[in-house]
């Protein structure tokens, strides 16, 4: 399955690259496009094939989405117009999609049944389906609920008042795309900041949703109204060229239309603290979303303790931060992130085996990982075990390693990034 040869030993990092959009964003633009009435254009969508199954997920549910020239276009018609599927939905290895389209069906009044690959099936669901429940989404699944396949009759939503037990957008967002459909008002109170795409998104489309701190109050039903969306670049795939930038010996890279959230820049913080060589440049005039152009130079680093709430701030960056550590001075500690366990892998494990595998000093804890560093990485044979933000990581640590490295499984990449090696290679020639 995509078995790669990789380039080791590279000096020399140089150029420039646009970073292609956010699939947080991406995924929210095609729900809210599809539920709001008229039409709604989204400029740099990512074609990451997490994205293309929300896209066939919609479809299926009578949606017209199509592409013109550089846009994707949706074509809504109101929450009353999904019509039910006459097939199961089948959300690929995506988390987004399985765990808002919950929240986003839940109040309607028709039946709906989800799948998704094998890395979906061991993710647990139960998280949503509880409040789901409790607002009156009738849901059954495997293992009562928990895991996929899953069935879904939703309609008659009431609002709830929701303490989240972990700190998850995804879980935050379902809620909130079901409150919106809800006659009442519901409160979600999250126990640390996560990113508030779908917040905003809300107020792009035209809706209210009022936030505090971590409590979001959101009133319904609500209407929405077809909009333009561009959206940024992914600071998460941005993350990969960062750390590539600060730990080869020669270079410097330019990382051009990167979304600046800051629900979402825990890397950029992280990467301040180990005293990276980092320049960032912010686009003045984005009025949804803060953008700019980041660039990165070879950095003498030092280690860091990365805890708390930076955890949700950085959560999909842990894998690039843990090379990124092998390379600094003294001891670097994550700790509070548990969360990577039920991610495409269990993220504490396979980062921690897979670096080992290259010579690092890392080691796991129950709820993050310990490296010590700088050490000399040498090439192996690697898998990205089906996660693509492992793959990108061992691709990022080939640049570094002695000897060649063989990346395994390498094709689970275009989960997030389908351009990614032809990016990359365009900074080492
Ligand atoms: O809301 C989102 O778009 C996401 C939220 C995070 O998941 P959790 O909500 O499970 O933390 C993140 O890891 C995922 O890549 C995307
Ligand atoms: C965890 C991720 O995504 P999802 O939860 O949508 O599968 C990710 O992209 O790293």
């Amino acid at each position: 399955m995509g078995t790669k040869v990789l380039t080791h030993n590279v000096q020399r990092l140089e150029g420039q690259i646009d970073i292609p959009g956010d699939k947080s964003i991406s995924h929210r633009s095609v729900m809210f496009g599809a539920i709001a009435n008229g039409k709604t254009t989204v400029t740099n969508f990512l074609k990451g094939e997490d994205c293309l199954s929300t896209i066939s997920c919609f479809q299926k549910l009578g949606v017209k989405i199509e592409e013109t020239g550089d846009s994707l276009v949706i074509e809504g018609k109101g929450w009353d117009h999904l019509t039910e599927p006459s097939s199961v939905l089948n959300v690929g290895n995506s988390g987004t999609t399985i765990r808002l389209m919950l929240g986003l069906l839940s109040g309607r009044p028709m039946h709906t049944t989800f799948i998704g690959d094998d890395s979906i099936g061991k993710r647990p669901m139960k998280r949503v389906i509880t409040p789901l429940r409790e607002m009156g989404a009738i849901l059954d699944g495997r293992n009562n609920g928990d895991y996929t396949p899953l069935s879904l009759r939703g309609g008659g939503l009431r609002p709830i008042s929701y303490q989240l037990p972990i700190a998850s957008a995804q879980v935050k967002s379902s809620i909130i795309l079901a409150a919106l459909q809800a006659k009442g008002t519901t409160t979600i109170v999250e126990p640390a900041q996560t990113r508030d795409h779908t917040e905003r998104m809300i107020r792009q489309f035209g809706g209210h949703i009022e936030t505090d701190n971590l409590t979001i109050t959101i009133s319904g039903p609500q209407t929405l109204k077809g909009t333009q969306v561009n959206v940024p670049g992914d600071i998460s795939s941005a993350a990969f060229f960062l750390v590539a930038g600060a730990i080869v010996e020669e270079g410097k890279i330019l990382l051009r239309n990167v979304g600046l959230n800051p629900t979402r820049t825990g890397i950029i913080d992280v990467l301040n603290k180990m005293g990276a060589k980092m320049t960032i440049h912010p686009n003045k005039d984005e009025e949804f979303e803060p953008v700019g152009d980041i660039t990165i130079e070879p950095s003498h680093l030092t280690g860091t303790v990365i805890e708390g709430d930076l955890i949700p701030r950085l959560i999909d960056e842990v894998p690039i931060i843990a090379l990124l550590a092998t390379q600094a001075n003294g001891k670097t500690i994550i700790k509070d992130a548990e969360e990577l366990k039920v991610k495409e892998t269990n993220r504490i494990d396979t980062v921690v085996n897979e670096l080992l595998k290259l010579g690092a000093d890392i080691t796991a804890t129950d709820d993050g990982m310990i490296i010590n560093g700088p050490t000399k990485l040498h090439g192996s044979v690697v898998s990205s075990h089906g996660d693509h933000r492992i793959g990108m990581m061992l691709a990022v640590a080939s640049l570094i390693c002695t000897g060649e490295l063989t990346l395994e499984e390498a094709d689970a990449i275009a989960v997030s990034y389908p351009n990614f090696f032809s990016d990359l290679s365009q900074l080492i020639n």
